[in-house]
């Protein structure tokens, strides 16, 4: 079955699902039955392009690496050229928005209007984008269950490993009570790089290059960013309605070369920690940076990599440890939520959906 994709923001993560459906098209069609087709693409500075038949990806990638936009992406009778990114939603045959445009921290807008623009068009969404989870998740998901669609943000939390499916799946029937780790993975690759002898300025410049940080830094190096993923383990796994103001954030900004080497001379290293602890009906929640002994379990979690631990009743103390950020890893969880969706689900409301 023919599973059409609308993709919103084709900038590092989007160019990432695209790179992995290109390299894996004839796998994911033969193993899962996933006949994935890119309709659109609409980017606010790189164009917008659709056809209802499918693009090349071929040529979608090779547009943005010569020119940095889709200006040069041939011509075909039925291409349509400027659709906006509600226009896209609304105009194509798109089963299944993939929502990769920047996390807005203060609004998480556009992102939440382009979920409820879809969910009202009996489209499907799936997003890395954190806004949309952390500011309007109990609203959204009410809105996707009345419309009969399905919701997919996997990527939201540690990118590609599966901070959300694996204690919702493997861990049901557990009381989580608490819920730590290190949950950014720029600030956690900034610190490794820092003592290794970088100055702030030269590891933010590095992660920036890798494809870590967001579109504005600030978000990492100000906490906003694990905030926001504390705020949607709160909500998804504790099932908590949490908000952005409840939680406690300081970010790693002032800290500098000196303060690196001085809990090196304890024994020591700093890490941007994210915590979350049930306490009767409240939930305590908190980012900021903390020494940490070199024997704590989050010391030798360098680079990008990230460590989140879930304490249960049941199964104790249960540790994953993956990918916090990156191109192809972030592209990862948009496929892992395509493989969940089960198209035949969200059909009916599609068709609904178009045929006004
Ligand atoms: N990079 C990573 O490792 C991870 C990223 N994420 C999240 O995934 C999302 C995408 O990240 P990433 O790809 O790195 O970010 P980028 O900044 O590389 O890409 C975002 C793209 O969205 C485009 N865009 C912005 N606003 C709009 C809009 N209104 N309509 C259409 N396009 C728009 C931008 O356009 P232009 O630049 O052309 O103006 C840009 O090309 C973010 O929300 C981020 O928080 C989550 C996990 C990991
Ligand atoms: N900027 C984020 C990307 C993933 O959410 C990070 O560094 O972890």
């Amino acid at each position: 079955m023919v599973h059409r994709i609308a993709l919103l923001g084709f900038g590092v993560v989007g160019q990432g699902f695209a790179e992995i459906v290109q390299q894996k098209y004839g796998f994911l069609k033969e193993q899962y039955g996933l006949d994935i087709s890119i309709v659109a693409v609409s980017d606010m500075m790189k164009g917008s392009i659709y056809h209802p038949e499918g693009l090349s990806i071929e040529e979608l990638l090779r547009c943005i690496k010569e020119n940095g936009n889709f200006d040069n992406y041939p011509h075909q009778i039925g291409l349509v050229r400027g659709l906006n990114s509600f226009e896209t939603i609304k105009q194509s045959n798109a089963e299944t928005i993939v929502e990769v445009t920047f996390t807005d921290i203060q609004t998480g807008q556009p992102a939440i209007d382009h979920c409820k623009c879809a969910f009202e068009h009996g489209k499907n969404v799936i997003m890395s984008n954190k806004g949309p989870v952390a500011l309007a998740y109990g609203e959204l998901k009410a809105l996707a269950e009345k419309q009969h669609v399905q919701w997919g943000y996997e990527g939201s939390v540690m990118s590609g490993t599966p901070a959300l499916r694996m204690p919702e799946t493997s861990l049901a029937g557990n009381n989580i009570t608490e819920i730590q780790g290190i949950l950014n993975g720029t600030t956690n690759y900034m610190l490794t790089r820092m003592e290794e002898g970088l100055s702030y300025e030269e590891a933010l410049k590095e992660a920036q290059k890798l494809g870590y940080a967001e579109a504005n830094p600030t978000s990492d190096v100000e906490g906003f960013d694990a905030l926001y993923k504390i705020v949607i383990l709160s909500n998804v796994i504790l099932k908590h309605p949490l908000t952005i103001t409840d939680v406690e954030r300081v970010g790693i900004s002032h800290l500098t070369s000196e303060d690196i080497e001085m809990a090196k001379a304890e024994g020591k290293k700093w890490k941007l920690i994210a915590k979350l602890k049930k306490e009767g009906d409240r939930v305590i929640a908190s980012v900021k940076p903390e020494m940490v002994s070199l024997y704590h379990p989050l010391a030798n979690i360098t680079g990008a990599t990230n460590a989140i631990t879930y304490l249960c009743d049941l199964a104790g103390p249960i540790t994953l440890i993956g990918a916090g950020a990156g191109k192809v890893e972030t592209g990862f969880s948009i496929l892992i939520d395509l493989i969940n969706i089960d198209l035949r689900k969200s059909l009916a409301s599609v068709e609904v959906s178009q045929s006004y």
